[in-house]
Order: C-alpha cells, then sequence, then structure tokens
C-alpha cells in the first residue's frame, strides 16, 4: 500500500470483478446498437479502460475532459470544458463512464449539453457513488460501489493531480492534506 494512503476502501480485485459484472450487464443491454462510451477525463480512464474490455460488442468510445476540482477536495461549483467531443452525438445512445458522482455538478452539466445536443438515450455508469456529497438532484443508473463522505484517491482520482495511478480506492492520511 502507497505510504500517504491510511486505508483502503475498495481493493483492486473488488474493483476488477465489478468491471467484469457490469461490462458483460452492458454488453447485453445494449448488443443490437452501436452506443458512444463517453470517458470523462481524466478520472474515468482506469474505468472506463477496465469496464469497456469486458463490452464484447460494437461500440465507439470518445473522449470530453472537465473539470471543477481545480486539485483541491471541495467542487469550485463551475465545470470547465478542457476538451470537447470528436463525436456528433445526436441521435447516439450514450454511455456516460464516471469515476465518481459526488456533488453532481459535472454530470448534470454534461446529461444537460448532451440532452441540448439531441442524443437518443444517455445512460450513466460511475464506478463511484458518494451519495452524501449531492447538491443537485442525479442519480446514476448504474453504481459500481457507494463511498462514505470522504476524500477519495485512487484508480483514476486525485488529490493535487496525485495518485491515479493506484490500482485500488482509498482515503489519505490527515497529514498529506497540508494547510488546505
Ligand atoms: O460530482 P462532482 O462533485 O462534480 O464530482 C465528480 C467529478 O469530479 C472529478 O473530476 P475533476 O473535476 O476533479 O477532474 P479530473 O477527473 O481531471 O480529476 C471526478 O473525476 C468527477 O468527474
Ligand atoms: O472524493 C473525491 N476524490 C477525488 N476527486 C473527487 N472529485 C469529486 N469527489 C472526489
Ligand atoms: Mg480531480
Amino acid at each position: 500500500m502507497h505510504n500517504d494512503i491510511e486505508k483502503i476502501l475498495v481493493t483492486e480485485e473488488e474493483i476488477q470483478e465489478k468491471c467484469r459484472e457490469l461490462g458483460k450487464q452492458l454488453a447485453e443491454e445494449y448488443k443490437d446498437r452501436f452506443p458512444l462510451a463517453i470517458g470523462v477525463l481524466k478520472g474515468a480512464l482506469p474505468f472506463m479502460s477496465d469496464i469497456l474490455r469486458h463490452m464484447d460488442t460494437y461500440l465507439e468510445m470518445d473522449f470530453m475532459d472537465v473539470s471543477s476540482y481545480g486539485g483541491g477536495t471541495t467542487s469550485s461549483g463551475e465545470v470547465k470544458i478542457e476538451k470537447d467531443l470528436n463525436t456528433k452525438v445526436e441521435g447516439r445512445d450514450l454511455l456516460i463512464i464516471e469515476d465518481i458522482i459526488d456533488s453532481g455538478l459535472t454530470l448534470s452539466y454534461l446529461v444537460d449539453l448532451f440532452k441540448y445536443r439531441k442524443a437518443r438515450s444517455i445512460k450513466i455508469v460511475t464506478l463511484l457513488d458518494k451519495p452524501a456529497g449531492r447538491t443537485v438532484d442525479i442519480k446514476a443508473d448504474v453504481v459500481g460501489f457507494k463511498v462514505p463522505n470522504e476524500f477519495v484517491v485512487g484508480y483514476g482520482l486525485d488529490y493535487q493531480e496525485k495518485y491515479r495511478n493506484l490500482p485500488y480506492i482509498g482515503v489519505l492520511k490527515p497529514h498529506v492534506y497540508g494547510a488546505e
């Protein structure tokens, strides 16, 4: 375990098993369609990569880079598009792949945007759900694990751009946060 981690909330094995289960479930559901899987960078990268490898079906991938945390542990409340999609979403079945829903601001912004762009259907797939963080009313359609109201890192999730590479979800030791 990394030296800055106080405890592990979801192990690597639990994540990998969940990716297999959810990927197979989604493949069955979308087997007669050609969904557009949209990864929300940067956090969703490991989850997207792992879950989609279990979808033995036709799909297209694209990426959107949005950010609102600016490196810290609280949302600025403003979602900024750093990189937009290269693909038209009009008439498409979308699978939005996220690492976490916390306040819900990022996903509610994206869902509104894709509705405005006339997507045919939108499904939200998130590895983690932190219901206690919610400030806007939004629910994911597919959730891997619920997490308590703590700032979590690992498997895509960062604190000041670090820890995304850890293969598990954990909580940092208090001293790591410094003077924030
Ligand atoms: O529900 P919310 O409160 O909006 O929080 C969830 C979003 O915040 C994080 O992204 P962040 O803006 O930190 O960008 P990153 O993925 O590049 O770390 C995370 O990856 C989600 O996209
Ligand atoms: O708990 C979290 N950890 C890392 N990034 C996040 N973005 C929203 N919530 C979190
Ligand atoms: Mg972040």
